[in-house]
């Protein structure tokens, strides 16, 4: 089983709008209202496609009723974990050819006692056999940017491989604490390494630089230029080209269990990242913070780069 923890959910609404326009009154041409925040997309994508997860997240205030009306419509695993405080609402406004403008609230501030319980939740599940333990996203206020620390390590103890994907101090504590696999995109991987990184090749040369730091292999998301992954013994590039993007809003979350979901049926790491491609792409042909059915998977086309071009400008 796949475990997911969010410690900082979002209820996702996304409004369409045919220019967004700053500073003047716009009507919606369309809104939708999804679960969200990046172990929740996670966990709905594994399990749309049929493997096996749950999801630990806390839930507290009018928006945490939401979030827990959204999750029991779609019938998702959960552990929700009460909090006095009331979870995020994240806006996203998405334009006819997809561009997407994304504000995220800094979410409530968990107490101690909160912290602990959402980490015993974590450990209960833990208990009924883990292959991997997914930590994801930002951290509401009251956590120490260690917190992911942490995680690995329980993760570890619980004999699951961890995967880590954040940003900011929470992900660069994270890195050290060699997580088995972290799935930045180019500029949160810029952050990591602190230069910056203008092709493939220099995205290579950063992802080696955080493997021999600790970090076991690292699938880095490249927005339209698909995604590249970089473990120990291999280095792999694949993208896909799409007509019709509708939102790239979770596609990074699609990606990632895309390709938690082909290691899970055995696949090597190269024939996951075709299959995160899928996934993320597919994300992107879908309205909102929506995942991709096995349908939708199916309808993307993958090339995968070989050998790789490490002079592809990003
Ligand atoms: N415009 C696009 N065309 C095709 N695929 C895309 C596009 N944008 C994103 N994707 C796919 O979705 C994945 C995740 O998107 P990306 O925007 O890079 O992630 P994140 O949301 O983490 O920043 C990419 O690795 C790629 O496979
Ligand atoms: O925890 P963060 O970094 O604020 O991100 C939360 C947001 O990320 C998502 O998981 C995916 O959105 P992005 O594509 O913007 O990364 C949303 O569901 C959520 O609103």
């Amino acid at each position: 089983m796949i475990l997911t923890l969010t410690p900082n959910p979002s209820v996702d609404r996304t409004i369409a709008v045919t220019t967004l326009q700053r500073g003047a009154v716009q009507r919606a041409t369309d809104s939708r209202l999804d679960p969200g925040g990046k172990g929740i997309n996670v966990s709905r994508a594994l399990a749309v496609n049929g493997t096996d997860t749950i999801a630990v997240l806390p839930v507290g205030g009018p928006q945490g009723q939401i979030m827990q009306t959204l999750l029991r419509e779609i019938a998702l695993p959960v552990e929700a974990v009460e909090i006095a405080g009331s979870i995020r609402a994240n806006v996203g406004i998405v334009e006819p050819d997809g561009t997407t403008t994304k504000v995220n609230e800094l979410g409530p501030a968990l107490s101690e006692d909160e912290v602990a319980a959402l980490l015993a939740a974590v450990d209960r599940a833990a208990g009924r056999g883990l292959t991997w333990l997914v930590g994801c996203g930002s951290l509401p206020q009251g956590l120490d940017p260690a917190f992911y620390v942490d995680l690995v390590r329980r993760g570890h103890e619980a004999g699951a491989k961890v995967a880590i994907d954040s940003s900011g101090p929470p992900m660069a504590a994270a890195v050290a604490a060699s997580p088995d696999l972290i799935k930045p995109n180019d500029e949160e991987l810029e952050e990591l390494v602190g230069r910056p990184l203008a092709t493939v090749g220099d995205v290579v040369d950063a992802c080696r630089t955080l493997i021999a730091g600790g970090v076991g292999s690292v699938v880095v998301s490249l927005g339209s230029k698909g995604a590249l992954l970089v473990t120990p013994d291999e280095v792999a590039h694949a993208a896909a080209t799409i007509t019709n993007p509708l939102s790239t809003v979770g596609a990074g979350d699609s990606l990632l269990a895309g390709y938690l979901h082909a290691l899970s049926r055995g696949d090597t790491p190269s024939a996951a990242l075709r299959t995160a491609v899928a996934f993320g792409s597919a994300a992107v042909c879908l309205p909102g913070t929506e995942v991709p059915t096995p349908e939708d998977v199916a309808r993307i086309d993958v090339r995968v780069s070989d050998p790789v071009d490490l002079t592809l400008s990003l």
